[in-house]
């Protein structure tokens, strides 16, 4: 932290049950030079690695699809969600981690991957930075079904499609994730499919 205008933080455990919830008390100093003191719950889980898997030959892109509890619980009526296969990064670096993830959750062993983008998942809410990958896959690095960890119960369906039906899928409104959102206007800017 390097900030004159921050300064007294102290951390509050609030619960380490899986990941670590903290109460961050600070003082702020505001534009007017008045200090305020603050507090924010904060979350952190690491930060994590996406990617958007392309076929330029076929025209198609490799998303995935599985239940997301915490969409559940705010109005996505069956929480199923699609999305980029993505990770926790755990002790790996992102390079590392993105081609683990996606050969564990969509079966594809990868040889490159290409970084894209790096930003802050929820910025007033938690710590994680997310680092966005695309990758080209062809048939031939297919090495399993995917689906997932069994011992971490993931369960989860993989979804190779036409590129112009996930970007029919993003505008209306059928992909909500922002992740894949993010990766999806990437391939459309930059062409990476025309
Ligand atoms: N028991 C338990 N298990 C959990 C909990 N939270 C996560 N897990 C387990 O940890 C696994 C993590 O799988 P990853 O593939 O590494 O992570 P992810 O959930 O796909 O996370 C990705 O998407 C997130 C967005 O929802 C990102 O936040 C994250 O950085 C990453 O990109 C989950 O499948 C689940 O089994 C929890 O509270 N309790
Ligand atoms: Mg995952």
């Amino acid at each position: 932290m390097n900030n004159k205008n921050v300064k007294n933080i102290k951390h509050t455990l609030l619960s380490d049950n899986y990941y670590i919830l903290n109460k961050v008390t600070f003082d702020y100093m505001m534009k007017s030079g008045k200090w305020v003191n603050q507090m924010r719950e904060v979350y952190d889980r690491g930060d994590g690695a996406g990617i958007l898997l392309y076929n330029t030959t076929k025209k198609t892109v490799i998303l995935t699809k599985q239940f997301r509890m915490p969409t559940c619980l705010n109005d996505n009526d069956d929480g199923m969600l699609v999305e980029i296969a993505a990770g926790m990064l755990d002790k790996d670096n992102p390079e590392a981690c993105i081609i683990r993830e996606t050969e564990e959750e969509v079966g594809y062993r990868l040889k490159e991957v290409r970084k894209v983008y790096e930003g802050y998942s929820s910025p007033g809410v938690m710590t994680e930075k997310m680092h966005f990958f695309v990758g080209e896959y062809t048939d031939d690095m297919k090495v399993s079904e995917g689906g997932g960890l069994d011992s971490e119960a993931e369960d989860i369906e993989v979804m190779e499609l036409p590129f112009e039906k996930a970007v029919n899928m993003l505008h209306n409104g059928e992909i909500v994730d922002t992740r894949t959102i993010v990766l999806l206007q990437y391939a459309i800017i930059h062409k990476l499919l025309d």
